[in-house]
Order: structure tokens, then sequence, then C-alpha cells
């Protein structure tokens, strides 16, 4: 059933085009000696219906407390939430049940119920909303072919993998057709080629079902392996959001530069990580970001060729982000050229950062 059959047309007009909205959303909670902590402030955000967005940020940065105010777990202490043109913090009762039949949820630590075998675990959704026996049980097969637990269908959640008890999350998640699926953390209990596999099953629901997934991670990986959009939020606010493409190659804030550190490629060797510093050396060490047609463009050749500067090649990385070519080198070069040599490559749309100096 969708929201719409079910809830008043008061938050209808609300939210129109995104399939969630944050409207300057702000969480407080008392603190134990007195006064409020502020968990979420002001955080205002689209999600595009039909796109994988994710939102990453650091433990306690306000995660979870955003994804739960999706399905009405936790509701906003000023601001709203709109789902599908619903107003979440609002609703209540029939309305609140039929905004939670449309948003699914696979959680970190899978929320199996150990008593109940696989195929009962993803029939639970059905039979709390109500649907008739007769047809739980082919939609319940359904889900487990989709989510290729055939063989395990009548196993209980402690014979199985992690990966195997994700699938059952999942199927479970979309039993009752949800539009929205939300994800906290769905592979952070997961090795990496488990990892991987519950990433593909999502991108596969996401593509096949139109479906609009909002993930929360602390993994930047996870957000280049498979979102979209991204929004970054640090001590309860988004600090930067956009397309991930567009984020990884032009990051604005420390905070996300911080995250990509970890995956873009690049981390310094130990050699000069370990005599870098932040006064001006004789040698510069900078960044270069490569996006686009531009990631396999010769530009430092045509550096050297065009201002005779020479340029040693620390690290480097071409990689792939939502279909498109992205690369990251890390070079260093004579340390009073450095001015010059960054002009010259972002007049060529490279992105340049200085990340310090050696000698
Ligand atoms: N019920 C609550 N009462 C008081 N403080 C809370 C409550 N729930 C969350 N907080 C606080 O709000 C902040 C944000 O918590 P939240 O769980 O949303 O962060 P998170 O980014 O999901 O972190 P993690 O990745 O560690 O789960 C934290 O400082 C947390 O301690």
């Amino acid at each position: 059933m969708s929201i719409s059959d079910d809830l008043s047309p008061s938050g209808a007009a609300a939210g129109q085009g995104a399939a969630i909205r944050f409207e300057a959303v702000s969480k407080s909670y008392s603190k134990p000696g007195g006064g409020r902590f502020d968990a979420l402030s002001e955080v205002s955000l689209d999600v595009t219906p039909g796109t994988i967005t994710g939102i990453i940020g650091r433990s306690g940065a306000g995660k979870s407390t955003l994804l739960r105010m999706v399905n009405g777990l936790e509701v906003p202490s000023s601001g709203r939430v709109i789902v599908a043109g619903h107003d979440v913090g609002a609703a209540r009762g029939g309305a609140l049940r039929a905004i939670r039949r449309d948003v699914g949820m696979i959680f970190q630590h899978f929320n199996l119920l150990a008593s109940r075998t696989v195929r009962d675990n993803i029939a639970l959704p059905l039979e709390v909303a109500g649907v008739p026996k007769a047809q739980i049980k082919p939609r319940v097969a359904e889900l487990i072919e989709r989510v290729g637990l055939g063989v395990q269908a009548d196993r209980y959640p402690a014979e199985l993998s992690g990966g195997q008890k994700q699938r059952v999350g999942i199927a479970r998640a979309l039993a009752t057709n949800p539009k929205v699926l939300l994800s906290d953390e769905a592979t952070s209990a997961l090795d990496p080629e488990t990892t991987q596999t519950v990433l593909q099953l999502l991108r596969d629901i996401n593509r096949d079902l139109g479906l609009t997934v909002l993930l929360i991670t602390h993994e930047m990986a996870v957000v280049r392996d498979i979102a979209s959009h991204v929004a970054v939020i640090d001590g309860g606010r988004i600090v930067e959001a956009g397309e991930t493409y567009d984020v990884f190659v032009r990051p604005q804030h420390p905070t996300t530069r911080s995250f990509l550190s970890g995956v873009t490629g690049v981390t310094l060797p130990d050699f000069v990580a370990s005599r870098l510093h932040e006064t001006a050396g004789s040698e510069e060490v900078i960044r270069v970001t490569f996006a686009g047609q531009h990631a396999t463009d010769p530009m430092l050749a045509l550096l050297g060729r065009d201002l005779g500067i020479s340029v040693n090649i620390l690290a480097g990385a071409v990689e792939e982000i939502s279909g498109r070519p992205f690369g990251n080198l890390l070079v260093s070069l004579p340390a009073q050229r450095g001015a010059e040599a960054r002009a010259y490559l972002e007049r060529h749309n490279l992105t340049t950062e200085v990340l310090g100096y050696v000698g």
C-alpha cells in the first residue's frame, strides 16, 4: 500500500519532488547534568527519488538520529522530515504505520529473530501488516529468490553467515514493497568481499525496483562504490552535499577531505609523511586531482615542457566513481615554483591542494 492511500491530504503538497526532504531539522537531548545537547542542527537535505544517497560522518555526528527520523523512530525537536509528501513527525496511528510500510530499514547487526527461520523472518512484516497467509507464501518465495537465499530458506539465523543474514534483512525490508530503503551501516560488520556482494545486491534492487536508498556509513569507500549522491555530516550539521563524483573531485570541507584521504588512492609514503611539515621548505608536496577527460591527460609532462618545472610523483591512483574516471596524484616540486605550477594545473582544470613541505 502506498502512503498516499492512507494519509490525510494535509501534508500532501510538502516536499514535492524529493523522495525524502529534511527541512531545517534539529534534535536536542537533555544532558544528564542539566542543559541540552544538540545532536542535529538545522539539517536541510533533499534526497532525489531513485537515487542511492549516502550520509557519511564520524561516530556521534548524528547519522543514526537523522536516519531514524525517516521512519518516525525519532521525532525532530524542530523542523520537518517529509517522506513522499507526508510529514513523518506529525503522523500518528494508521498514518505512521503506512509510512513505516513505505520505508524499509536494514541494520548493521541484522536484527533478525533467532527463533524464526529465514522464511519466517521475511514473512514477519507481512504478518504485522495483516496480509492474508495465502498471499504471504508466494511473496516470501519471490523475495528469497531476489536475494539469492533459496538454499537457506528453512535455516535459522545462527546457521547463516553475516552476508546471508544481511540478505535476509534486505528481503524482510523489501517485503511490504517500500519506496524507500534505509541502511544503517549495513556492511560495517562484514568482510570486504561480502561487503561488495551486499552492495551489489543493493545496487540491483535500486535499479530494478527504482527504490530510493538512503544509507549512513562512516566509510567513504561505501559511498564511492554505491552512492550517486552524498551528504557529509559533522557535529550535527551537513557540511557538504552533492553528487558523489563532484564531492570526490572538488571536496570543499576539511571533514570531507579527511574522509577522502582514506580512499582516493593515495596515502603519502611513510618516508615522505614522516618528513612533512607545515612551514615552507625546499620542496612543496601537493595533491593533484584529475577528473573526467583530464584523468588521462599527461599534464605533469606538460608542466615540465611549458614551465620547465620537474615534478616527483610520490603516489597515485586512477579509479572510477559513478562510471567516470577520477585520478589522484601526490607529487613534490620545487617550493619556490609551487604557486606557479598550481596555477598552471588549475588553469587546465585540475584541482590542487598543498599538503605540506619537505626539506
Ligand atoms: N537518546 C539519546 N539521548 C541522549 N543523547 C543521544 C541520544 N541518541 C543519540 N544521542 C547523542 O546524539 C549524538 C548523535 O548520535 P547518533 O547516534 O545519531 O550518531 P552517529 O553519527 O549515528 O554515531 P555512530 O556512528 O557512533 O552510531 C551522539 O553524541 C549521541 O551520544
